[in-house]
């Protein structure tokens, strides 16, 4: 009788599960409902490419961040450091059995609905997908909100930024104002990122905790055709890293591809931390089931790319950001001035998609910039510059070419 009532129980306990799992599905995915997930055949038929390592490997304990600027952040070479994830409690307690036990019902984001909400799932209803699926692209939990919520926040002390990074300008705005940065990420074989560029400039460090990781760089100023899949390749995933390596990589690899983007490839494993420097395109897609964690930040080094970014994404956070930035790092003035955006200058060639509207900034923000511009030994065109178009915009958007990293639900919040 008790045996029968736990069958039962196990059954029920089943379907809720696959109710949940297709739920997220449905949402995250709307357009597979008729194509399906599995059509391809990709768990049989996708293989991964025999390992090519080409990055830089670096011992992270043997290198101060000196030498780190000098040699990588500054002329904008990736490496892979090693050792920096040395001592991390998320070493021992980011496995799938204590991360399902610990964070059992806990949510994370998996995806987005057409509406550019979250879609989200519990650790365990996650975790059976992804030790089941047979998905073409499956599912991927990149999570950014985990450090902001009461039951999930523990996981920011399992990890410790490396000293590389510790100096991200970011940290100055208002937290609640700032970009989203970090990400818990975690998924499946053939679970990935598509290709593209971080956002704002910005450039990232991803460290792997478990599992392995094949990555693909493109340096910067590679064009979008030539990086992306073509249209008739795209179909019903353009924006799955399965489809960049089905279709785009043996193109990387033949000999007409472009001398002047020489690619950079790597097979990232467990304690491995990946640089990713600012514009560089970037592509990757799991081996194995992975857990890793990813930042990204503004420095010194690529300032001169996000400010204008910033400027022109997200003007109220830009205005905001200066005025910190004045007050607690007033060395970097010089380098925004320099950067800005000229007024009314033509988008440039990369993926933005800015939105504009009517609000103006007050006069007597501008006022107080071509101040600080005098200050900083700034010439009258340049002082225009600092705060790029004057017009403000009502409703923010950020250039967001990665696409897992910056959701238009979070810039709702
Ligand atoms: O781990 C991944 O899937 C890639 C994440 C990524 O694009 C990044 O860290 O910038
Ligand atoms: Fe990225």
């Amino acid at each position: 009788m008790e045996e029968r009532e736990e069958r039962r129980e196990r059954g029920l306990k089943r379907k809720k599960a696959s109710s949940k799992i297709e739920d997220a599905k449905r949402s995250a995915r709307p357009e597979l409902n008729n194509f399906g997930w599995q059509t391809l055949g990709y768990v049989e038929k996708f293989r991964f490419p025999p390992v090519v390592d080409t990055i830089e490997r670096v011992d992270a304990t043997h290198l101060t961040v000196d030498q780190f600027r000098e040699k990588y952040e500054n002329p904008g070479v990736p490496c892979i450091l090693q050792n920096a994830a040395a001592g991390w409690q998320a070493n021992d307690k980011w496995t799938i059995e204590r991360l399902g036990r610990k964070y059992r019902n806990q949510k994370f984001k998996c995806g987005e609905d057409d509406d550019g909400y979250s879609v989200k799932m519990k650790m365990k209803y996650y975790i059976e997908y992804m030790l089941s699926n047979k998905d073409d692209s499956p599912l991927y939990i990149f999570d950014s909100s985990f450090g902001d919520r009461h039951k999930t926040r523990q996981l920011l002390e399992d990890f410790q930024i490396p000293r590389f990074f510790e100096d991200d300008l970011f940290r100055y705005a208002e937290y609640k104002k700032r970009p989203p940065h970090r990400w818990f990420v975690m998924g499946p074989t053939r679970s990935g990122t598509a290709i593209h560029i971080d956002p704002l400039g910005t450039s990232a460090w991803n460290t792997l905790i478990s599992g392995y990781k094949r990555w693909v760089l493109i340096p910067p100023g590679a064009p979008k055709s030539l990086v992306k899949p073509y249209k008739h390749e795209a179909g019903k995933h353009p924006d799955e890293a399965v489809t960049w390596f089905t279709f785009v990589y043996p193109r990387v690899k033949a000999g007409s591809w472009p001398k002047e983007y020489p690619i950079i490839e790597a097979r990232q494993g467990p304690g491995e931390t990946m640089f990713v420097p600012s514009g560089w395109w970037h592509v990757v897609i799991n081996e194995c089931a992975t857990m890793a964690i990813t930042q990204n930040f503004a420095s010194l080094a690529n300032l001169r790319a996000v400010w204008p970014k910033t400027v022109k994404g997200r003007p109220k956070l830009s205005k905001h950001w200066f005025k910190r930035l004045r007050a607690e790092r007033p060395e970097v003035l010089p380098v925004l001035a320099e950067s800005a955006p000229l007024r009314d200058e033509e988008e440039d060639s990369s993926d933005s998609s800015s939105s504009s509207s009517s609000s103006s900034s007050s006069s007597e923000d501008e006022s107080e910039m071509e101040e600080i511009a005098a200050r900083c030994g700034v010439s009258m065109r340049k002082k225009r510059r600092l705060l790029g178009s004057s017009a403000d915009r009502s409703t923010e958007s950020s250039e967001s070419p990665c696409a897992s990293k910056i959701r238009k639900s979070e810039e709702r919040k």
